[in-house]
Formats: structure tokens, C-alpha cells, sequence
């Protein structure tokens, strides 16, 4: 078979993940190839992700070229992928997911109990998060790569950053995790640790079987297609703090999860067990948006 193209971002994080994706392809006995392409979440970088649209941000140029069959396939963080894909547009393999955890990194232990702590962070769900749970704690926008947040970190703007434990892992900066949130509290975004591998429906049917069983891994994909349910009829983009962690009990799918307030007034959360990863997706939104989350959902569109 010819060389399977890979397309990715250019950042460090893309980069790891689509050459993790190529070395799983390559261990298969398939040739690859990567394809680098810049996207408008990289170029924006002074405007919050919130509001330049959460919309595709960092997939648009890709399905382009997935579209035009410059590329096979395009590799993403499965959490920055929209929980609808444009029509023609598939995830065809989700790979095996690393540890959820969000967590702290800095220079020193982190104290979530230090009435004077200060964290930088661009996500609006672990924002409301830590208004929910730790009231006393300041956070701060900030934008860029791991390694311009350190920067900014070290150069004053915080004492630490709060960030996915999947990406400090991948980028090497194990040594500066001084504190792991609890996945009770901080139940993760929608899919989480796990890379995305997504293509157009023209990739040839022999080329996408033999991707598909090169990368997915069955377990996280069940796991990822209850939370992605959860969130298309929640139609929340990364930008809205709803969250959802799918577990696998023998042959059941228990999935938690539910939406907090930007302010951290409100938080819901239920569990649903069932053996249909779409059903546990779609009774998990309908429950939390009877409870209220309706009302919750409505005015966080009205204030972003
Ligand atoms: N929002 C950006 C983003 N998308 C994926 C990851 C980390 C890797 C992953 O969760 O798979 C991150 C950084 C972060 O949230 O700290």
C-alpha cells in the first residue's frame, strides 16, 4: 500500500501525537507520511479560544485537506474535536486513552488550601470548576504552548498551571506536576486524553480498515462515543464548561458527568450506566438539562 499522509498542526503537542500515530501505523507494516498545516487556532493567539469560536478552530484547515485528498487522515487531541463533524467528515479510530487527570504544574508542591494561590488557565470549565470548589483560588488567563506558559508562569503571572496530565506527559514535563486534581471534582472535558484520528468518507474502504485496526482501541472509543453523545446534544463546543467521563463495567458504559456555571454557583452532575455508549450520551444530556442545566446552558450563551 502507498504511504498513508498524515495531516497535523505544527504545534509540539500535534507533532507528538501525529508521530505516536505514525509509529503505531509504521509497527503495522504501513509506510506514513506527515503533512504539517497551520491552523486559525494557532495564529490567534491573543484572543481566548471562547471567543474567537470554538467552532473548528484547529480543524478546519485540516478537513480541507482531508477533503481534497492531500492527506489520508488528521490527527487531533480527541478533546478539541467538535462533537459534530461537518458532513462528509468521520472519526474512523480513536487511540487508547491516557490518564484523564487534570493537573497542577509548577516549581514548587501546589497547596490548594494557600489562600494566596494563583493559577493560570484558559478553560472556562476548570475556571468554574475551581470557583465551585476553591473559592479563594485566582486564576488567570493564559494562552500559548506549554512552553510559553511556563514562561509566563516563571516571569510572575502565576504559581501554577492548570492543564491536561495527557499533554504534560507527552510534551516531558512529568517532574513539574506538583499537584493532580481529582477526577471526582474535575471530572475531565469530553474525551480527554485520547488522539482523534478523523478522515473524509472518499478514503479508500481498504486504506481506512487498515488504519482502523492499526490505531483504535475499542475500549476508549466505546468510552469516547458516550461522552461525545453527551456533549452533540449539548451542542457545547470547548468552550462550554460541560464535562463527561465515560468507564467501562464489564459490559456497561457508566458515564458521569454535567455542566457548571461560568460563576461556580451551579454544578450538575448524574451518572447513567447502560450497555449503548449513544444512549448513555443522549439520557445523560436529557437528565441534565432537565435539571436545570437548560437554564444553565442558556445563560453562559448569552455571557461568552
Ligand atoms: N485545550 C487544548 C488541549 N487539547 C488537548 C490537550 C491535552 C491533551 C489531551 O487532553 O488529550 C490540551 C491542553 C490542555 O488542556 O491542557
Amino acid at each position: 500500500m502507498e504511504a498513508i499522509k498524515i495531516g497535523t498542526r505544527k504545534s509540539k503537542l500535534a507533532l507528538w501525537q501525529a508521530e505516536h500515530v505514525a509509529t503505531q501505523l509504521n509497527n503495522a507494516g504501513l509506510n506514513t507520511e506527515l503533512v504539517l498545516q497551520e491552523t486559525k487556532g494557532d495564529k490567534v493567539l491573543d484572543v481566548s479560544i471562547a471567543k474567537i469560536g470554538s467552532k473548528g478552530v484547529f480543524t478546519e484547515e485540516l478537513e480541507e485537506q482531508l477533503a481534497t485528498g492531500v492527506v489520508d487522515i488528521a490527527v487531533h487531541s480527541a478533546k478539541d474535536m467538535q462533537s459534530r463533524l461537518p458532513e462528509g467528515f468521520e472519526i474512523i479510530a480513536f487511540s487508547e486513552r491516557e490518564k484523564i487527570n487534570d493537573v497542577i504544574v509548577g516549581d514548587q508542591e501546589i497547596d490548594l488550601q494557600n489562600p494566596n494561590l494563583v493559577l493560570g488557565t484558559s478553560s472556562t470549565r476548570r475556571v468554574a470548576l475551581f470557583r465551585h470548589f476553591y473559592p479563594h483560588i485566582k486564576t488567570v488567563d493564559v494562552r500559548g504552548n506549554l512552553q510559553t506558559r511556563i514562561q509566563k508562569m516563571r516571569d510572575g503571572l502565576c504559581d501554577g498551571l492548570v492543564l491536561a496530565y495527557a499533554g504534560v506527559h507527552r510534551m516531558g514535563y512529568d517532574d513539574m506536576i506538583g499537584h493532580t486534581l481529582s477526577d471526582e471534582e474535575f471530572i475531565p472535558a469530553v474525551g480527554q486524553g485520547s488522539v482523534a484520528i478523523e478522515a473524509h468518507s472518499n478514503l479508500d474502504a481498504e486504506k481506512r480498515a487498515a488504519i482502523r485496526q492499526a490505531l483504535n482501541d475499542p475500549n476508549t472509543e466505546k468510552r469516547l462515543l458516550a461522552e461525545r453523545a453527551y456533549l452533540a446534544k449539548l451542542e457545547g463546543g470547548c468552550s462550554i464548561p460541560v464535562f463527561a467521563l465515560a468507564q467501562l463495567q464489564g459490559n456497561d458504559i457508566r458515564l458521569q458527568g454535567g455542566i457548571v456555571s461560568l460563576d461556580g454557583g451551579q454544578r450538575l452532575v448524574k451518572t447513567i450506566t447502560t450497555p449503548n455508549p449513544a444512549a448513555a450520551g443522549e439520557q445523560l444530556a436529557d437528565e441534565i438539562l432537565a435539571a436545570g442545566g437548560d437554564k444553565i446552558l442558556a445563560e453562559i450563551r448569552k455571557q461568552l
